[in-house]
């Protein structure tokens, strides 16, 4: 289907947007009157911009306040509406939104609304140009899609119908079966947004917290069936009013709408995508770092071994047991310091997978970054982090570790394994990572839990696989990120997280301590076993437990923007100890090393 985008959408200057839009790969647009009215560029300029981006002007709005009103108003509404249409010729375009009138001097009265939408329907006619009448969640007197419906059906003029938008629609709580006994013809036009379900005032809910389908609580996907079955052959419009997406850049978000939207094609099936091909494991993590002792040192402590060396980079393979570190100490290190760049994802068919990702708008790497190198898939998640598609000793796939020399003969440590991997995103990637991690690998996305921070609000989703064997937690904080504490960790997973503490503290390794308190709280909450408590203070183990089970992790010092965090989980546990965030995120800003 035709795929637009409302420029509200997007942020920037109209120009800014239509560039956005057009790269991302989007049909048409919606022009907002607020972009049109603040462009420096004449109508008839801006027909020939999105003339040559390859755009539609899909629709103009919105037109306000314009039905069941008093005579005198309303002849002024035609007259303001007659030079909206004469703009609208200059535009080239030839539908407009009418929103539900949110006026005070508008009265209940249906027979009236319709009588006077379709004298603005016979003006519009006189241009070429259709009335879409849409019910706003908040209208005064028409605030459901059945509503405006009844109006457009009672005015029975060829130029009027109506326009659907899933947001006003669904935070009603309207059923949108009842879209079916629309003819599809009447529907002018769709908009396609969703919205988390928070408790708010339904305005304030629309004009900020709009995101893109897959991205909230709604169920887009059943109401667009809806929209089909009804025989709507128009536009998939994305209007979506976000405070996030008016500030990040458009070019992005641009790409990230249009994910959602194929994303959202493919869940109705009018949109075939190479199938998802799932992570079965992370086969390795990559850390660049200008400096490789700090982070050696901490792995060793942690029981990994220098196990190989890339044979053309400054790369040393670190294991423990089914836990690989790449340690890369590459000239793109010593722009950044010490982070976590890349992940490579065990995959059962690489290919595939990278097939996907890029029908998914998924930034596609260089396959070798040097000529020695073996060929890997890649592409980039939205916060810069690259996913390695690869394959770990599998009969028939080439192997990544093909690269490397071993260093040694011995078995690498046994009995590591990655727990999780948690992310920071920035602030405005945070609904793109979630829908990315979803859509392009094919991971379920949990719910998000807010912890609080001491200086601000630290936002958290995981992203998992079936069985567990990969876990992504995706974390945001509400204000510029802080690198020290809103850093990314590695989760070693461990059977027995005292024994684990205490080793690495034994070798050198230096542990996040755990203020007193926590540990009061925790007798309070929890009959644990003194002898426990006392250990889990000493060690600064934090403690939580879910109906599934308990789980006990403690945390490594930081170097660079990486720290490490060593779990003990109970198969049954849900969760990544959110209980205990707040405290760990206070604890690493009274130790944050000096800077
Ligand atoms: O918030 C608004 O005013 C507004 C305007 C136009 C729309 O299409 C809409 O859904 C909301
Ligand atoms: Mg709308």
């Amino acid at each position: 289907m035709r795929t637009s985008i409302a420029t509200v959408s997007l942020s920037g200057s109209l120009t800014e947007k239509l560039t956005a839009a057009s790269r991302a790969g989007f049909d048409g647009v919606e022009i907002f009157e607020n972009d049109l009215l603040a462009a420096p560029l004449a109508p008839e300029e801006i027909r020939a911009r999105c003339a040559d981006l390859g755009l539609a002007i899909e629709l103009y709005q919105p037109m306000r306040d314009i039905e069941a009103v008093p005579k005198a108003e309303f002849a002024r509404n035609l007259r303001r509406a007659r030079h909206k249409f004469e703009l609208m010729r200059r535009l080239g375009a030839d539908t407009v939104l009418v929103c539900s009138s949110v006026a005070p001097t508008a009265v209940d009265d249906d027979a009236l609304a319709a009588e006077q939408l379709s004298e603005l329907a016979d003006l519009a006619q006189d241009f070429g140009i259709r009335v879409a009448y849409e019910a706003l969640a908040w209208g005064r007197h028409v605030s459901t899609y059945d509503h405006a419906w009844r109006i457009v059906e009672a005015a029975g003029h060829p130029a009027l119908g109506t326009c659907l938008d899933s947001f006003h629609i669904l935070s009603r709580g309207s059923d949108p079966k009842g879209i079916e006994d629309i003819p599809g013809e009447k529907i002018f036009f769709l908009q396609l947004a969703d919205a988390p379900q928070p408790a708010m005032d339904v305005l304030q809910w629309s004009r900020h917290h709009r995101c893109f389908p897959g991205q909230g609580g709604f169920d887009v996907a059943g109401l667009l069936r809806h929209v089909l079955r009804a025989g709507y052959t128009g536009p998939l419009s994305l209007e979506v009013f976000n405070d996030v997406f008016r500030q990040a850049e458009a070019g992005p978000t641009a790409i990230d709408a249009h994910r959602s939207l194929l994303a959202l094609q493919e869940a109705v099936g009018v949109v075939e995508l190479p199938e998802p091909v799932v992570p079965t494991g992370i086969a390795f993590t990559e850390l660049v770092t200008p400096d490789a002792e700090p982070v050696a040192a901490v792995l060793a402590a942690l029981g990994f071994v220098r196990a190989a060396r890339h044979r053309g980079k400054p790369v040393d393979l670190w294991q423990r047991g089914e836990a690989r570190i790449l340690v890369n100490t590459g000239p793109a290190a010593r722009r950044e310091g010490t982070r976590l760049a890349a992940i490579g994802l065990e995959t059962p068919d690489p290919a595939g997978a990278a097939r996907r990702a890029e029908a998914l708008l998924a930034p596609v790497l260089p396959r070798r970054r040097a000529p020695e190198d073996a060929s890997l898939e890649a592409v980039a998640a939205p916060d810069g982090t690259e996913l390695f598609f690869c394959a770990t000793s599998r009969a028939g796939l080439p192997d990544w570790r093909a690269d490397f020399d071993d260093l040694t003969d011995a078995d690498p440590a046994e009995g590591g394994r990655i727990d999780h991997l948690a992310l920071t995103q920035p602030w405005h990637h945070f609904d793109e990572a979630a829908l990315f991690h979803r859509t392009v690998l094919g991971l379920d996305a949990q719910d998000s839990v807010d912890v609080a921070d001491p200086y601000g609000l630290l936002r958290s989703r995981a992203v998992t696989n079936a069985d567990g064997t990969v876990r992504i937690a995706l974390g945001v904080g509400a204000a510029p990120v802080d690198d020290t504490v809103h850093a990314q960790h590695i989760a070693l997973a461990t059977d027995d997280v005292v024994a684990a503490a205490r080793r690495f503290r034994a070798a050198g390794g230096r542990l996040l301590p755990i203020p007193a308190n926590y540990y009061e709280d925790l007798a309070a909450r929890y009959e644990l076993p003194a002898d426990d408590l006392e250990t889990y203070r000493d060690l600064g183990i934090l403690y939580d437990r879910d109906a599934g089970g308990a789980f006990c992790h403690c945390y490594t010092e930081t170097v660079g923007r990486v720290f490490f965090e060593l779990v003990q989980r109970d198969p049954g546990y849900a969760g990544y100890g959110a209980a205990n965030a707040s405290v760990r995120l206070a604890a690493q800003h009274s130790h944050r090393p000096a800077r």
